[in-house]
């Protein structure tokens, strides 16, 4: 039996938890690509996201997976409102953001706030600890009315991100902080505005390997301590697994798989998410299948401009059928764990008996 599923997130916790929402999300740059294309004023568009939908959850991580150009930082964005949707809803507390601007705009981006993968590039080298955080802590109204209520609250930022005697790192220059504690400071940065929401774009993709955890850790135990719902971005489907409560699996502009963290890196069921785990350095990994093809999917990511038709996959997937090429596959239950899903015809049971 086939079982397509409307809902938009990976249902494993209450729905009273939702905070955050995307509904059928896209968002298309419009470019030239050529010379001719600016004389005769042809605009091309690159798909970067199309049709993604989501929920990020109070006290849980949700990670967003896939390789380099899926669309992942342009999810990111748009869910910070740094870009425009080209189409699609997103809602906080249920509430669509459709107004750019004004009070109910304001208290969405003092909500929902995001930390960058580059700590040096997003902290002015001409400003001290103290001034980005005072500044912080200003805008969203959080710097108290008296000195010792603005120290006090500069005590207590860079305590949540681990930064102790805060003393010792107030009046410090980006440049004489190390690679971590500048993400910590940029963490702190966006703790500041009291969010609800963090959407972490490669936090430490930048970072020394062996300082990442920590800084991983101090992002779990924030989401622990302050319920945040986190939108955790990254490359690395490793750390997805060992940070995130469930992951959403990018390709192409699109989210081809969503489940619990384990069950989606334990038992991968779409064709991409599969390479993606078998090309991931994870000494724990089973992924226990032995149906794939020894010559597993080859070949480069697609255009964005001009997207394959059907399922994005199918140019480099060694299971596409005719079908796949035709008609864009809806998200179907893998029936393994429950929430578990994957766009892919490979789950339509009886498209698949007739094939065979
Ligand atoms: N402002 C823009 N104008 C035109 N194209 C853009 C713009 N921003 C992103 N893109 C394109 O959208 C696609 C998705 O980019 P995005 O940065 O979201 O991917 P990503 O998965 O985050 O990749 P990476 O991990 O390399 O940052 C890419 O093809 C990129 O070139």
């Amino acid at each position: 039996m086939t079982a397509e599923l409307d809902a938009p997130a990976s249902g494993t916790t209450d729905d009273s938890d939702v905070v955050l929402e995307a509904e059928g999300v896209s968002k298309h740059f419009p470019v030239r690509r050529t010379g001719r294309d600016v004389v005769k004023r042809t605009t091309h568009h690159v798909h970067a996201v199309d049709d993604v939908s989501f929920a990020l959850r109070r006290g849980h991580v949700t990670a967003m997976v896939g390789e380099s150009g899926s669309g992942k930082s342009t999810v990111a964005r748009v869910m910070a409102q740094l870009h425009r949707q080209t189409a699609g809803t997103i809602r906080l507390h249920g509430e669509p953001v459709d107004v750019r601007g004004g009070r109910r705009f304001r208290a969405y981006c003092r909500a929902v706030q995001m930390v960058f993968q580059d700590p040096f590039a997003s902290l002015n080298p001409i400003h001290t600890v103290r001034y980005h955080l005072t500044r912080a802590l200003r805008i969203h109204g959080n710097a108290g009315r008296t000195r010792a209520e603005r120290e006090a609250a500069l005590e207590d930022l860079l305590a949540s991100v681990q930064l102790t005697p805060a003393r010792n790192y107030l009046d410090k220059f980006p440049h004489e902080l190390s690679g971590g504690q500048r993400q910590r400071v940029a963490i702190a940065r966006a703790l500041a505005a009291d969010p609800e929401v963090l959407l972490a774009d490669e936090p430490v993709s930048m970072l020394d390997v062996s300082i990442r955890l920590g800084v991983l850790n101090l992002l779990r135990d924030l989401k622990d301590r302050l319920r945040l719902a986190i939108l955790y971005i990254t490359h690395d489907i490793a750390s997805a697994r060992y940070f995130a409560d469930d992951i959403q699996v990018m390709y192409a502009g699109q989210v081809v798989e969503g489940g619990d963290s384990e069950t989606v890196t334990q038992s991968p069921a779409h064709p991409y998410t599969r390479l993606l785990v078998e090309s991931a350095p994870d000494p724990d990994r089973l992924t226990g299948r032995t149906d794939a093809p020894e010559d597993s999917a080859q070949g480069e990511p697609p255009s964005l401009i001009s997207p394959p038709s059907g399922c994005r996959f199918h140019p480099r997937c060694p299971f596409a059928m005719d079908r796949c090429s035709v008609a864009s596959p809806p998200r179907l239950e893998v029936g393994d764990q429950p929430g578990h899903w994957a766009a892919c015809w490979l789950f339509d049971t009886p498209s698949v008996e007739a094939a065979s």
